[in-house]
């Protein structure tokens, strides 16, 4: 029995699917594989079947094209809701031609829909995991008739009419058996009534690739809206400072870049007017004293009530500071980013919290270097929070999943890439969970790097590097 535990959300599924065409796996190939699977299923239902495919217009219906080629011998139809023109995708498009001349096919436009024949199978390509609200026509139509038929039903990838994540219908296809693609996903254990028999089909992504950071990790993270009000993109306060200057502000204004509205500073006072003198971006506000100690922590605290996400860490070289660390995630904090040595372990059940260690923090904080990933995911779970360990291949766990990311070059060993790799994280941590946030931010950065290098060679500096977080991400974005 495989694990049905072993589910994937349908935003999570398209994200590394995303992944997968930028590193080299094409969705052509992957949707190949997926019909391939499913013609090898339903050969298992016996020769010479008479089939009829009600095919949608997404992928899920591109699936079938694909399976058809692969079913010589049987006597297939296909009902095509909608126009050959109205077909979305090219690769769905590609497959239509290729079937042609190899079935029948009726182009359905209307719900007046009539089954002037018998099949033995009905496959139902007609919606999989790209399914949107209540079911339109003709497809409400196309699922009673199915439903009424007494033909054996194949649902491809998921039922037509359920929510693939929460198992929610309103009318759905009543499947005798569901060709799933990959990972389960949640609806359908949920709704086993309409799913029938689930068999799951591998459609060839390995398991690196599935964890390989992407632009598929930054779609799932970057949130902007068009109608939004000044600060609904993010409000990050960052706390350091100290010993240095340069690192708080580089995560300050990292943080813009990556598209936060509002990013306040907390430095010791004695440094606010060099930090402020860096940029017209910054605002600034100076905590008594020239070190941060326990003195300010209700001043912070302060501050944090005013923001989504905490960032702190960045630039203040006192080893002493993870005590104040710890008092002040006790306090109003309910997302915080630990970078440097405001980085720890033992943090409150209700703060979400993401730590950036490189290696040498990571022995600090944990007592030791982690062998692989998956000690880095069971120091993840066991704490309740999310590690993104900095390294030339990061490594992401928050306990349940690991990303990798392979972004980046050997330019970013200079001094303050992590400074603003902390500021990344705050700004997409305002709107997004930990592990997706982490890693997309994990990739944006270095991505930012690969094009310094491009343009530069090895020798840019991190002030480089924050100038092209917004072309790394609009890249990101952009890649579809
Ligand atoms: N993501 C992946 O990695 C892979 C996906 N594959 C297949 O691709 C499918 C997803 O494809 P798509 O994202 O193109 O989505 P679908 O093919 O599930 O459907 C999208 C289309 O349905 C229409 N639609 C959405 N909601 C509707 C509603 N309520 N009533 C009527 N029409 C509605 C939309 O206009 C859109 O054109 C998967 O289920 C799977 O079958 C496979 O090719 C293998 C790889
Ligand atoms: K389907």
């Amino acid at each position: 029995m495989e694990d049905m535990t072993y589910t994937i959300k349908s935003s999570e599924m398209s994200a590394i699917d995303t992944n997968c065409e930028y590193h080299g796996l094409s969705r052509l190939q992957l949707m190949e594989n997926a019909g391939r699977g499913l013609a090898e299923e339903i050969r298992k239902f016996g020769k010479d079947k008479k089939i009829l495919i009600f095919s949608g217009l997404g992928n899920n219906g591109g699936d079938a094209f694909v399976a058809v080629r692969h079913l010589r011998g049987f006597d297939i139809t296909v009902f095509l809701l909608g126009k050959e023109s109205e077909i979305k995708t090219d690769i769905a498009k590609r497959n239509f031609q290729l079937i042609k001349k190899v079935c029948r096919i009726k182009e359905i436009r209307n719900p007046d829909i009539e089954l002037d024949d018998e099949f033995d199978i009905i496959v139902d390509a007609m919606l999989g995991t790209g399914v949107k609200g209540r079911l339109r026509e003709p497809y409400s139509t196309a699922v009673e008739l199915i439903n009424s038929s007494d033909s054996f039903v194949v649902a491809v990838d998921v039922p037509t009419g359920l929510n693939p994540d929460t198992g929610e219908y309103d009318i759905c296809v009543i499947a005798d058996v569901t060709i799933t693609f990959h990972k389960y996903k949640p609806g359908l254990l949920k709704a086993s009534n309409v799913a029938g028999k689930v068999i799951l089909k591998d459609i060839g992504i390995p398991e690196y690739l599935e964890k390989l950071a992407g632009p598929g990790d930054v779609h799932l993270a970057y949130k902007r809206r068009d109608d939004a009000h000044k600060g609904e993109h993010g409000r990050v306060l960052i706390v350091g400072g100290g010993e240095y200057t340069g690192a708080p502000a580089l995560a300050a204004l990292a943080a813009l870049h990556s598209g936060a509205d509002i990013v306040t500073l907390a430095v010791p006072e004695s440094i606010k007017d060099i930090v402020a003198g860096f940029s017209p971006n910054l605002i600034v506000r100076g905590l008594k004293g020239s070190r941060i100690s326990e003195s300010n922590i209700q001043e912070i605290d302060e501050l944090i009530k005013k923001h989504d996400v905490l960032v702190m860490g960045m630039g203040i070289g006192d080893k002493d500071f993870v005590e104040i660390s710890e008092e002040i995630l006790k306090g109003s904090v309910r997302r915080a980013v630990l970078d440097a040595e405001a980085i720890t372990k033992d943090v409150p059940e209700n703060v979400k919290c993401i730590i950036t260690p490189h290696f040498g923090e990571f022995k600090r904080v944990f007592g030791r270097t982690p062998e692989n990933e998956d000690e880095v995911k069971s120091f993840a779970k066991k704490h309740g929070i999310t590690i993104l360990l900095k390294s030339k291949k990061d490594i992401i766990s928050d306990g349940e999943k690991i990303r990798v990311n392979e972004s980046g070059n050997s330019g970013m060993t200079v001094g303050g890439t992590g400074d603003v790799l902390a500021g990344i994280v705050g700004a997409l941590f305002c709107h997004a969970d930990p592990l997706w946030s982490a890693s997309a931010s994990a990739f944006i950065n270095g991505l930012a790097g690969d094009i310094c290098f491009e343009e530069f060679g090895y020798n840019y500096t991190a002030l480089d590097m924050l100038r092209k977080i917004p072309l790394a991400i609009k890249r990101s974005i952009e890649f579809l």
